[in-house]
C-alpha cells in the first residue's frame, strides 16, 4: 500500500511520517534548514499488515501544489494532516479537493499536534474537519488525534493504517507497464535511476521499456520495489528502476515522463475529457482558458475548450484539453487543473479520448461519441462507442489508448464484427451491407451501360461512411464473400454485366479490329475513326469512354484509346526495360525502343503509367512499382486498386 500525506504547511506531515516509520523524509539540506518540505519525501515501514507500506510525503506550501500533485497520483490511501491548534486551513481544503478529483476514496485524518489543544478545541476542529470532508469521497474518513511530542494516538493511527492495508485488495498487474516518473537522478555505480508508483503492469530486470513522450528506449538493469532489491516490481508498488540505454541519462529524463511498455507509446497533445469544475470557482470556465494540467506526474500548461454548454461551478461537462506539448496518457486517467498563475485548483476529471480532433470537435456526433466514452468498463465503453457516431472503432488504438491487458481487450471486442483493424456492431455491418447492395443495384439500373460505381463515390454514399484507409479492406472482404466484384476502380454487383446499346455495340465492333493487330502500339485516334466510319467525333468518343469504363480499352492520352490487353503488354515491356538496368531505373528511350513507337506516344504511355502508380518517376528516370504491376492485367481485374 502507498500512503500519501496531505495537508497545510507546517501541520506536521513530515514529523508524523517520521514517527510512524522512523525515517526523516525531508532529505534536502534546504528542507532541514527551512523546516519545510520542498521535494517529495519517501519512507517505508512494516506496519504489521504483512507487507511494506510506502509513504509519500508531500509539501504543504501553496506554491508547491504541483509537487504535491506529482506525488498524489499513485497513492492508495490519503493521510490527511490537520494541526489541532491551526485547524482547517487553505491548503487543507485544496489538498482535499485534489484528492477528491483524483478519486482517492480511502483515507484517515490525523489531528496532529493534539498536545497543543484541549478537549474543546479538539472537538471544534474535528467538527470543522467533518464539515470540510462532507460531500467528498473521503467523507467517512476517521479523525484520530495524534501527537509526535507525547506519542498520543500514534499506536491507534498505525493500527488504522494496518487495517486499511489488509483491506486493500492486491492490484492486478495484468496489462502493459505504466510508471509515471516522479524523480530521476544518477547514482554512482547504478547509473540513471527513475522512481515512481507503478500504475499498471509489472516490470522485470532485463525488460525493454520506453520513456514517453520522448520515445527513448531503455533496458531495466535493477529494481527496488518498496525500498527492497527485487527481480520485478508490480502495479501498486513504488519502484526505483536503474535504466540503461544509449541516450539514457539524467538530462534525458524528467519528472512527468512515463516509463511504459513500448506498444503504448503514442504521445498526445489534444485530449477530450470530462471536466468537473470545483464549486468554489467564481464563474464558468472561459473558452480556451489557460490552465496548468496535472496528470500522472506531469504538470504542463494547456488550454481548455468547453465542447458543450458552459460548465457552471460545481457542474461537469466535456472539454478539449490542448496541451503545450505531447504527453503519455491513457483513458480513463484522472487529471487536475489549476489556474494559469498556479494559485488555485479549478477542477479535474477523467480523460475520454486521447485523440481529440482539431476540427468539428463540437458536433452533436462528437458529443455523443464522448458521452459513450465515459463508461470506464472497456467492454461496455466499446459497445456504447459502436452505437454512437461514427459507429466504428479502430481496435488497436482503442486497446492502446486504454492500456488494456490482453484478456480485457479480447473481452471488450467479443461479439463485434471486424473489417481489418476496425470493429463495428453486427447491426452496423448488416446496415452497411444493405446500403451497399441497394446503392449498387440502383446504380446498375440507371446506368446499365456502365461497368460499375467508382469506389470513392460508393464510399461517400454509404452509411456509416468508412474512412478511406479502411474502405478497401471492406470491399476486399465483400468481394471475397462473393457479394460484389471489384474491377479496377469500379465496383459492381456479381450479376451485373455492362451492356452497350445495340447501336453503340455496332460502332464498337467496327472500331475494335483496328485497335489490335500490328498497329496496337499506335492505334488510330477518335478523329480517325470518325472520318473512317462517318460517325460524329463526339459519338465515337462517348462509345470509347463507355468501353474504357467496361475495361475493354484505356484512354492513354486525350482521344487516344488502347486495348486493355495492349496496356497490359506495354506494362510488361516497361518491366523488361527496367530489368535491363542495374538498379531498375530506366529512361523513356529504352521503353520506346521495345515498342518501336514515336517518342511522344512513348512518353504519353509512361505518363499514363505514372498517373496510375504503375511506374514511379524521378526526373527522367522511372521504375516499376511492384505493388501495381498487375493493375491492367485482365486476369487480375479483381485486384483492389486504390487511386494513386
Ligand atoms: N507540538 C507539536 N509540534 C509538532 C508536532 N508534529 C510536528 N510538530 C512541529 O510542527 C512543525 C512542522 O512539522 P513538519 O512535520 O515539518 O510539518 P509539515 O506538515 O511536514 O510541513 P511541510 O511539509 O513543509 O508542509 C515542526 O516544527 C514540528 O516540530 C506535534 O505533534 N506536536
Amino acid at each position: 500500500m502507498i500512503v500519501g500525506t496531505a495537508g497545510h504547511i507546517d501541520h506536521g506531515k513530515t514529523a508524523l511520517v517520521r514517527a510512524l516509520t522512523g525515517v526523516d523524509a525531508d532529505r534536502l539540506k534546504e528542507e532541514k534548514a527551512r523546516g519545510i518540505t520542498i521535494e517529495l519525501g519517501f519512507a517505508y515501514t512494516d506496519l504489521g499488515a504483512g507487507g511494506v507500506t510506502g509513504f509519500v510525503d508531500v509539501p504543504g506550501h501553496e506554491r508547491l501544489i504541483h509537487t504535491m500533485l506529482a506525488g498524489a497520483g499513485g497513492i492508495d490511501f490519503a493521510l490527511i494532516v490537520v494541526a489541532a491548534d491551526d485547524g482547517v486551513m487553505p491548503q487543507t481544503r485544496e489538498h482535499l479537493a485534489i484528492l477528491d478529483l483524483l478519486g482517492i476514496a480511502r483515507g484517515a485524518v490525523a489531528l496532529t499536534k493534539a498536545d497543543l489543544a484541549d478537549k474543546d478545541r479538539r472537538a471544534a476542529v474535528t467538527a470543522d474537519i467533518h464539515q470540510t470532508l462532507a460531500g467528498t469521497a473521503l467523507a467517512d474518513a476517521p479523525v484520530l488525534p495524534v501527537s509526535t511530542v507525547t506519542g498520543e494516538g500514534l499506536g491507534a493511527l498505525g493500527a488504522c493504517l494496518a487495517a486499511a492495508e489488509r483491506g486493500i485488495a492486491l492490484r492486478s498487474d495484468d496489462g502493459p507497464l505504466r510508471l509515471p516518473v516522479d524523480r530521476a537522478f544518477t547514482l554512482t555505480g547504478a547509473g540513471t535511476i527513475v522512481t515512481g508508483t507503478v500504475l499498471a503492469g509489472r516490470v522485470s530486470i532485463g525488460d525493454e521499456v520506453l520513456l514517453s513522450p520522448t520515445g527513448l528506449p531503455a533496458r531495466v538493469r535493477s529494481i527496488h520495489a518498496q525500498n527492497r532489491v527485487v527481480e520485478y516490481g508490480r502495479a501498486g508498488e513504488r519502484c526505483a528502476l536503474g535504466l540503461a540505454g544509449e541516450r539514457i541519462g539524467r538530462a534525458a529524463i524528467s519528472r512527468g515522463d512515463m516509463v511504459i511498455a513500448p506498444a503504448l507509446h503514442a504521445p498526445t497533445d489534444r485530449i477530450d475529457a470530462e471536466l468537473r469544475l470545483l464549486a468554489s470557482e467564481p464563474r464558468p470556465l472561459a473558452d480556451s482558458a489557460p490552465v496548468h494540467l496535472h496528470t500522472g506526474s506531469v504538470g504542463i500548461s494547456a488550454r481548455v475548450v468547453p465542447l458543450g454548454a458552459p460548465i457552471e461551478p460545481g457542474a461537469a461537462g466535456p472539454v478539449q484539453l490542448v496541451l503545450a506539448r505531447p504527453i503519455a496518457a491513457a483513458v480513463p486517467d484522472r487529471f487536475v487543473l489549476r489556474d494559469a498563475s498556479a494559485t488555485r485548483t479549478i477542477g479535474g476529471g477523467r480523460f475520454l479520448d486521447l485523440r481529440g480532433p482539431q476540427r468539428r470537435r463540437r458536433t452533436p456526433e462528437r458529443l455523443a461519441h464522448l458521452a459513450a466514452a465515459k463508461t470506464p468498463d472497456p467492454r461496455e465503453a466499446l459497445t456504447r462507442l459502436l452505437a454512437a457516431p461514427p459507429h466504428f472503432v479502430i481496435l488497436p488504438d482503442f486497446i492502446r489508448d486504454r492500456a488494456l491487458p490482453e484478456a480485457e481487450a479480447t473481452r471488450a471486442a467479443a461479439g463485434t464484427e471486424r473489417i481489418g483493424q476496425v470493429v463495428l456492431a453486427p447491426a452496423t455491418l448488416a446496415a452497411l451491407r444493405q446500403s451497399l447492395t441497394e446503392r449498387l443495384a440502383g446504380f446498375h439500373e440507371t446506368n446499365p451501360e456502365l461497368q460499375g460505381l467508382g469506389r470513392e463515390r460508393l464510399r461517400l454514399a454509404l452509411e456509416p461512411r468508412l474512412p478511406g484507409g479502411i474502405f478497401p479492406a471492406f470491399l476486399r472482404q465483400e468481394a471475397e464473400a462473393g457479394r460484389l466484384v471489384l474491377e479496377g476502380a469500379f465496383v459492381r454487383l456479381p450479376e451485373h454485366v455492362a451492356r452497350l446499346s445495340a447501336v453503340d455495340e455496332a460502332l464498337w465492333q467496327d472500331i475494335a479490329p483496328e485497335l489490335g493487330g500490328d498497329a496496337r502500339f499506335r492505334p488510330p485516334r477518335v478523329r480517325d475513326f470518325a472520318t473512317e466510319t462517318g460517325t460524329p467525333e463526339g459519338e465515337v468518343r462517348r462509345v470509347l469512354k463507355l468501353c474504357a469504363r467496361a475495361g475493354r480499352v484505356d484512354e492513354i492520352a486525350h482521344d487516344h484509346f488502347f486495348l486493355r490487353t495492349t496496356t497490359a503488354e506495354m506494362v510488361r515491356l516497361a518491366a523488361e526495360a527496367a530489368e535491363e538496368t542495374a538498379d531498375g531505373w530506366f529512361v523513356a528511350a529504352r521503353f520506346r525502343d521495345r515498342m518501336q513507337n514515336g517518342r511522344k506516344v512513348a512518353i504519353q504511355i509512361l505518363d499514363f503509367f505514372d498517373r496510375h502508380g504503375v511506374t514511379l518517376r524521378k526526373g527522367d528516370l522511372r521504375r516499376i512499382n511492384p505493388r501495381r504491376i498487375d493493375l491492367f492485367d485482365p486476369a487480375e481485374s479483381v485486384a483492389v486498386i486504390t487511386p494513386a
